[in-house]
């Protein structure tokens, strides 16, 4: 029997692309799910091609509104009386060179994949150790691990998210908090049409690495299984996976594949 089971799970980030994935997929489970992101339309969407709608609450949120993040914990509570896993999954991309890009997109990037992140982390944390239990599923990236051009402020935003969350860990284990951090490589979604230019405008195009990813309901599946396992960090892709390894034993080797594949 899987331990999702039974259990609470609140996704951000549930209106397309992963998290999307992930919800349907999970709904074929027997758990409760509170699903996210700023539009409401969207996520109603979402909720219809769900297996299970009546087991699915909608709760609306925008990362940049930090201050927000205590009264919506306390309402994603509210829906089952409980929160068993949080899945920070809301995120978005960037695609600007560090020399034309304004200090704005920076302060964007980190405000909704940082300080968004670790708002709703820290607004429900009280729950999860009064509970004795819970789970955080953070989604970064592999640009948490290592680097790439033309992602300086998502990679920054990213590579900080891993701090915060191996913190997270040491400090909360002993309260039966967990921590899974979930690294995309590429993926098939509307990540790089949202990703942030120069000016903070969308890229609006895709880039031709994304399309060719794996799917979101293939990225979904894996996540599960790292949840399921407990996984302190698991990585969800193709062959760009390896880079980690790379970084890890081979820093300039990697450096020299990454600027020759000029992936954008
Ligand atoms: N697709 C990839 O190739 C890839 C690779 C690595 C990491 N990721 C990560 O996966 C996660 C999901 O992205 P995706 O690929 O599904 O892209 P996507 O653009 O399809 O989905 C992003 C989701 O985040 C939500 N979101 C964006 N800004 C928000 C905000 N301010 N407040 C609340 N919600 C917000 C969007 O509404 C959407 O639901 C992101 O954290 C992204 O960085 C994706």
């Amino acid at each position: 029997m899987s331990s999702i089971n039974g259990k609470t799970i609140w996704v951000t980030g549930a209106s397309s692309g992963i998290g999307k994935s992930l919800v349907i997929t999970l709904s074929s489970y027997s758990c409760n799910l509170i699903i996210s992101s700023r539009r409401k339309d969207e996520l109603m969407k979402v909720k219809e091609l769900c297996e299970s709608p009546e087991n699915i609450s909608i709760l609306p949120l925008d990362l940049k509104n930090h201050e927000e993040m205590e009264n919506l914990a306390q309402k994603a509570i509210s829906f089952y009386g409980k929160v068993d896993i949080l899945v920070n999954n809301a995120g978005i991309s960037q695609r600007s060179l560090i020399k034309d890009t304004k200090l704005e997109v920076y302060e964007q990037l980190m405000d909704i994949n940082y300080l968004g992140t670790v708002a709703l982390s820290k607004a429900i944390l009280p729950h999860f150790i009064a509970n004795k239990y819970g789970h955080f599923v953070t989604v970064t990236s592999l640009m948490g691990k290592f680097g790439s051009p033309y992602r300086s402020g998502y990679c920054g935003a990213k590579h900080a998210l891993h701090g915060f969350f191996d913190v997270m860990r040491m400090e909360h284990e002993k309260d039966g908090v967990k921590v899974t951090m979930v690294c995309p490589g590429f993926v098939q979604t509307n990540v790089a049409k949202n990703a942030l230019t120069a000016d903070g405008s969308p890229q609006k195009d895709d880039d031709v690495a994304t399309q060719n990813g794996i799917t979101p309901e293939l990225a979904a599946k894996k996540m599960i299984s790292a949840i399921e396992k407990d996984k302190f960090e698991v990585y969800v892709g193709g062959k760009e996976v390896k880079g980690v390894y790379l970084k890890r034993f081979f820093p300039k080797l990697l450096h020299k594949m990454v600027l020759k594949s000029q992936v954008r």
